[in-house]
């Protein structure tokens, strides 16, 4: 269906279909309770624009790749980030004041000028060393459950993996050992309210939200541990492009620096925005190679040709197999459930009117399963579509798309490729006969129940 655009408040063309009345409200408690595959089944009975009244606003939700396009790219600008997402990024009562990246303005222009020049695959990859080191301490700690024998549940182990890289790479510190479980912890409390909050957006402020409490207590022990580590790196200053220096560097137009509430709640945002995100899909990714012997083995076989040297940000361009079984992971996973945004004036989308002030979302699960876009394997787990040179993008959204498209893409390709091989380099691992990967909603999408892998130590670099 062809995509048509106007501005005019005066537009005529009808309101999307979709259920109302009771309809609506049960379709409603359905979408609560299952994110993923409701819109899935909405998109099959009302078409590629669908509307769902709901009480303070109303949601709109897109199926089709050219109306998704059509908002994030064509006509970015009459949206904006929806409130739902930037009003509830903080937790309530949290010490920290609002993130660049939860602005649409210039205020949002600033953060982005002054950070992107740092996530580019040159900047990412002179980063070196803090990489690999956090990377690998991490897959060589996996060897324990290769050596008792014991099944490895590898969703914790690569939310540790990815917070190490992180802070490794961003700000040049080493997580200790005995606090990463409490630094973990505080992150999931943080993240559980806020995931809270964003489902309840539409509710009046006198509605409690659980778990705000736990989230604003969780958020102020990590603004805590986030003061000791820009006062440890004020106390023993360090000659690096890491993104804690640029921030320290960083000025107000007026020449005025960054208020220490500020650099803090930058670094936080880039902390959650980052880890779960990354663990999430790296853990879809060894849920789908552990079951696939034939796909694990050829991406061992690309890894092998680098003759088990320890693999640094610079050979990403050197996997490109292992990049599309990541690929095609996040394809399957989804990613974020819904990244909502704001029709800030009417338009027309697919035939339809979007009222302005209208929700406008789509479903990562329901496009990256589309097979008008992805073909009648479209469920399949098949990586070698990513490598024959088909792929529309337009159909795959998990990094986003247009100005707000992730600023961490390149950050997180170069983990997942680094992670992915040096496990490869040093085991093999299975899932257990017939288990299958199953969508755990957080704030991004991961395994319920865990990933079980049986790892197997290979002998000196061959299996
Ligand atoms: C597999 C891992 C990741 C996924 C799936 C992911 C996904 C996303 C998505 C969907 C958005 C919103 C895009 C939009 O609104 O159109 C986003 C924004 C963002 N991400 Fe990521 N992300 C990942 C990793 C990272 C990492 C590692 C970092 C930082 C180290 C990061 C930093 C950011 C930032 C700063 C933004 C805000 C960009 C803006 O508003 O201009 N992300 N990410």
């Amino acid at each position: 269906m062809a995509t048509s655009i106007t501005t005019d408040a005066t537009i005529s063309a009808p309101l999307p279909p979709g259920p109302s009345g009771p309809a609506a409200v049960s379709a409603l408690a359905r979408l609560g309770r299952d994110p993923w595959f409701e819109p899935i089944r909405l998109l099959e009975e009302y078409g590629d624009v669908v509307r769902v009244p709901m009480p303070f606003t109303e949601l709109i939700l897109l199926g089709h790749r050219d109306h998704i396009a059509h908002v994030n790219l064509k006509a970015a600008a009459k949206y904006q980030r929806a409130p739902m997402v930037t009003e509830t990024m903080r937790a309530q009562g949290s010490p920290h004041h609002a993130s660049w990246f939860d602005h649409d303005d210039d205020e949002w222009a600033r953060g982005r000028e002054l950070l992107q020049p740092h996530f580019t695959q040159k900047a990412l990859a002179a980063l070196g060393e803090l990489f690999t080191e956090a990377v690998i301490e991490h897959v060589d700690a996996w060897g324990h459950a290769a050596d008792s024998g014991e099944t490895l549940d590898l969703v914790e182990p690569l939310k540790e993996l990815a917070l190490a890289v992180l802070y490794n790479a961003m700000f040049s510190r080493r997580i200790a050992h005995d606090e990463m479980p409490e630094l973990l912890h505080h992150l999931d409390e943080r993240m559980l309210a806020t995931t809270v909050r964003t489902g309840m957006f539409a509710m009046p402020d006198r509605v409690p939200r659980p778990f705000s409490r736990r989230g604003a207590r969780s958020d102020a022990w990590l603004d805590d541990y986030l003061r000791g580590i820009v006062d440890e790196r004020r106390r023993n200053p360090v000659e690096t492009t890491d993104l804690l220096n640029v921030l320290l560097g960083a000025e107000y137009a007026d020449g005025t620096p960054l208020e220490d509430h500020k650099l803090r709640t930058e670094m936080l945002f880039l902390v959650i925005g980052g880890h779960e995100t990354t663990a999430a899909a790296l853990a879809w990714t060894f849920a789908f190679l552990g079951s696939r012997p034939d796909l694990q083995a050829r991406a061992r076989d690309e890894v092998d040709r680098l003759d088990g040297r320890r693999l640094g940000p610079a050979d990403l361009a050197e996997l490109p197999f292992i990049t599309a079984c990541f690929d095609e992971a996040q394809r399957l996973q989804g990613s974020l459930v819904v990244n909502p945004k704001r029709a800030l004036v009417d338009d027309e989308i697919g035939g339809y009117r979007i009222p302005a002030g209208a929700t406008v979302l789509h479903s990562n699960i329901a496009l990256h399963r589309d097979r008008r876009f992805w073909g009648a394997d479209a469920d399949s787990y098949r990586p070698d579509r990513w490598l024959d040179g088909d792929i529309d993008n337009g159909a795959f959204q998990s990094f986003g798309r247009g100005r707000r498209m992730c600023m961490g893409k390149r950050f997180a390709y170069i983990e997942a490729a680094l992670t992915i091989g040096s496990a490869l380099q040093r085991y093999t691992f299975t899932t257990p006969v017939g288990w299958q990967p199953r969508h755990e909603y957080r704030m991004s999408m991961t395994v319920k129940g865990g990933v079980p892998l049986s790892l197997r130590r290979r002998a000196s670099g061959q299996d």
